[in-house]
């Protein structure tokens, strides 16, 4: 039916989607968790396979097989709608597709067996899979539209690609090839090739840089935030701070360190995991208590460290009192004994280069409140008592 050459040329644009549906494959198994890969690889290869028959199959055979031609066509319109869902985190809605996808094949029966007509084949057939590629989109319209530019543009690709899928029979129509007689060489097809191609690379691009970008975003928020509390670690605290420290509005700031009392006790008492909780039960009594600009990070073990903006020492004080007051009010994490209890120390920071120092103070001051007994807010420029109880007194008090 064709020389060699001819068929090579024929069925390039079906290679080069399974070659994209392979890249899409092989960028999934790299990153797991972006699943509108696997997709939209999936909706490549599926539109592939029809892709190749309709280039080399004469039209009477095309009537044939248009049903299975169609299956594949729509299941792989499907699919790329499902890649895009996933990807915004709205339904494909199958239900719906399915539906539609019954309804355009029946129709697709009708127009290749019973009243033979290649142009209403067409356009049922684009209406229908333009239906089910539609079908994201208007939830994601209704819902939110995303916000960076990324996915702003697979949005608006996605929407191009549904309007024209819709307007294909007008294609048709414009080239003036109403009888579809000798398919692979009309210039209709020709321009269906490019635009598939041309579609499929585009979606290949952006899904693809969506894909490298949430990983690096991914990378980026393990390197600085501690696995289990979520909040910032001490490399990435220290790399806000300095930030803030440079903006003369968020001036004065005050260093709390922070750490709870007798942890070990807990872990000993009540079991690893019931620790995690309370780290995490602290951790998110720590964050409701901060303002917009105000980094809390956890250094280590059962210490954290808070620098408040735009406050005065008092009013630090105030608030890590509040912290303990909080702690108080929820200690059915522990089922029975002690309290849950944090001591604090307090630091001015009037000047950018006194980070260091005032951690440093706070750290001490922190100290000096644990060997006074726990529970305690020890801040900057107060003299203490000079008391000291040791850990087996304090074990009894308790
Ligand atoms: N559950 C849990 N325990 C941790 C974690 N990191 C550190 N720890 C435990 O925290 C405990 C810290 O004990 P210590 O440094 O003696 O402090 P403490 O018992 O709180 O005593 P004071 O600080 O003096 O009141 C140790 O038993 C560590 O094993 C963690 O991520 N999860």
């Amino acid at each position: 039916m064709f020389a060699n050459n001819d068929f090579i040329l024929v069925i390039t644009p079906s290679l080069a989607m399974l070659v994209l549906a392979l890249l899409l494959l092989i960028a999934w198994l790299v990153q797991r968790s972006q699943r509108f890969l696997l997709w939209q690889s999936g909706a490549y290869s599926l539109a592939a396979l029809p892709l190749g028959l309709q280039s080399l199959l004469p039209l009477e055979e095309l009537n044939r097989y248009a049903l299975f031609i169609g299956s594949f066509y729509l299941l792989g319109a499907w699919c790329l709608a499902k890649s895009w869902a996933e990807r915004w985190r709205v339904s494909a809605q199958p239900h719906t597709a399915l539906l539609i996808a019954a309804i355009t094949l029946t129709a697709l029966y009708y127009f290749s067996h019973i009243e033979q007509s290649a142009w209403a084949r067409v356009s049922s057939f684009s209406f229908g899979s333009g239906l089910v590629l539609a079908l994201p989109i208007l939830e994601v319209r209704a819902k939110k539209v995303p916000s960076d530019w990324l996915d702003k543009s697979l949005l608006w690709l996605s929407i191009t690609f549904t309007v024209y899928t819709f307007t294909r029979p007008i294609l048709i129509w414009l080239l003036g090839y109403s009888d579809l007689r000798s398919l692979p060489s009309s210039p209709y097809w020709l321009l269906t090739l490019i635009s598939i191609l041309s579609f499929s690379l585009l979606f290949t691009v952006v899904m693809s840089a969506i894909a490298v970008r949430d990983t690096v975003h991914k990378l980026r928020d393990e390197r600085d935030h501690d696995p289990l509390t979520r909040m910032l670690n001490r490399r990435s605290f220290q790399e806000r701070a300095q930030k803030h420290l440079g903006d003369p509005k968020l001036y004065p700031m005050a260093v709390l360190a922070c750490d709870i009392d007798h942890f070990k006790r807990i872990n000993d008492t009540w079991g690893h995991e019931r620790g995690d909780q309370v780290l995490q039960l602290v951790s998110s009594i720590l964050q409701n208590n901060l303002r917009q600009h105000d980094l809390v990070a956890r250094f280590g073990g059962e210490e954290f460290v808070i620098l408040l903006t735009d406050i005065t020492l008092r009013d630090a004080e105030l608030l890590a009192q509040q912290i303990q007051c909080d702690l108080g009010s929820k200690n059915a994490v522990l089922p029975s004994g002690p309290k849950l209890t944090m001591s604090f120390g307090i630091s001015p920071i009037s000047a950018s280069f006194q980070l260091e120092q005032a951690l440093k103070e706070a750290d001490h001051l922190l100290y000096q409140a644990k060997n006074a007994g726990r529970d305690r807010v020890h801040i900057s420029g107060v003299m203490y008592p000079d008391i000291f109880i040791d850990s087996a007194q304090s074990e009894v008090i308790a």
